[in-house]
């Protein structure tokens, strides 16, 4: 199969979907591989390292998006890419759907194959070709929030650690999966006041077993939340129901009763955020206050550290890219139903339920196209 990489386009964002090992490893199969000149650059993967893995290298993203069989990407395609998707092809990448009708329309009517890294499944529910990003994340929301409580970016002045004598910071993490444990680990690494809040008993279990008296668990309902949210100078928005859009747990009222200058840092946001007043933001422009709160709302926190990330992605995503590549989508999602999860839209069909249902689409099941086409 022919496999292609562009040089992402999003504000801020280093990462690139094959790293030259990666690239290396599918030309090694038998495949042939194309990058966008510069692709790698932002993470010093320079053009040579990938034609030494046995890449090609093409000028711009047009060939990549008229001739590749397959297109891998990081972020979800913008609207310059998305225009230059067809049918026939396959799209493995980020999408983040339900909370973005626009780039759903787009995908639909493109007539792609788009295999969501978010919503593909492993083990025990979990969600492998997300992990790596979300311990990105929450390990970066503890940074991004102590920055924001600084007096000069409209915080309230509060050092995270406290100091001999100060109390520290208290911080409140929403939702106690990937991003909330790697959040607490930092927060509580840093000596601040630690609460995890989440509705699964057996996730507050696990964290209570880990964390022991370093961080306190309560179980997430709208008292208990009210509650940590009003009290807390920094509160992490962790939450997901996968692939649907993130519940709106801190409203406007709630928000009014927080303390002037604390912080929110709504990870949760590229699934259209858990705070009502949350709206994507950029690494570029990172914050915006409202009600005095300041918030944080990056929807690619992973690109900053690119090299880390890319490398960490890459990991998780090339064995399902070399088994798609090899047997064909169809075939590899077949013989795969963890990777069938990912299937979120094909030729015109929505097949992933929590986007149609959000969405307004009829929902068409994986197993239906696997059958019908
Ligand atoms: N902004 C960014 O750059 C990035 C954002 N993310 C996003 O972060 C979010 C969290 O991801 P993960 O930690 O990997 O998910 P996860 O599935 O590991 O954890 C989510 C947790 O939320 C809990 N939860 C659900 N509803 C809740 C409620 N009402 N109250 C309290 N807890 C609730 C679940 O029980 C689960 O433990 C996702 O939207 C993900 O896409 C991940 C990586 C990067
Ligand atoms: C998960 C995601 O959206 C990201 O890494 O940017
Ligand atoms: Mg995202």
């Amino acid at each position: 199969m022919r496999v292609g990489s562009p040089k992402e386009i999003k504000n801020h964002e280093y990462r690139v979907g094959l790293t030259p090992e990666s690239a290396g490893e599918l030309v090694h199969q038998g495949h042939e591989v194309w990058i966008e000149t510069g692709a790698g650059n932002g993470i010093g993967a320079y053009d040579d390292q990938y034609v030494a893995a046995g890449a090609k290298i093409v000028d711009g993203p047009d060939p990549i998006f008229a001739e590749c069989e397959m297109v891998v990407k990081v972020k979800e395609p913008q609207a310059v890419e998305r225009a230059k998707l067809r049918e026939g092809q396959i799209l493995y990448t980020y999408l983040h759907l339900a909370p973005d009708p626009e780039q759903t329309a787009d995908l639909v009517k493109s007539g792609v194959t788009a295999i969501a890294y978010e919503t593909v499944t492993g083990p025990g529910n979990s969600l492998p070709l997300l992990k790596p990003m979300s311990q990105v994340a929450g390990r970066m929301s503890i940074q991004a929030g102590a920055t924001a409580l600084e007096k000069a970016h409209g915080g309230r002045g509060v050092l995270l650690g406290g100091v001999p004598g100060v109390l520290p910071g208290k911080v409140t993490v929403i939702g106690g999966g990937v991003v909330g444990f790697n959040a607490a680990q930092m927060a509580v690494g840093l000596g601040a006041d630690v609460t995890i809040l989440d509705r699964d008993p057996e996730v507050l279990e696990r964290l209570g077993i880990h964390f022991e008296s370093r961080a306190k668990t309560r179980f997430s309902n709208k008292a208990n939340l009210e509650d940590e949210v009003c009290n807390a100078d920094l509160v992490i928005g962790a939450v997901l129901i996968p692939g649907a859009a993130a519940p709106k747990l801190v409203s406007r009222e709630l928000l009014k009763k927080m303390q002037p200058g604390s912080v929110l840092v709504d990870v949760a946001i590229d699934q259209g955020g858990c705070f009502e007043t949350s709206k994507p933001t950029t690494h570029a422009d990172p914050t915006y206050i409202v009600d005095d709160v300041v918030h944080y709302c990056v929807a690619n926190m992973p690109g900053a550290v690119a090299r880390t990330s890319t490398y960490a992605l890459n990991n998780v995503t090339l064995p399902h890219a070399l088994q798609i590549a090899k047997l064909g989508w169809r075939d590899a999602l077949a013989a795969n139903p963890y990777l069938a999860e990912g299937l979120n839209v094909h030729r015109g069909q929505v097949t992933y339920e929590a986007v149609a249902r959000e969405l307004g689409y009829d929902y068409v099941p994986v197993e239906k196209v696997l059958k019908n086409g």
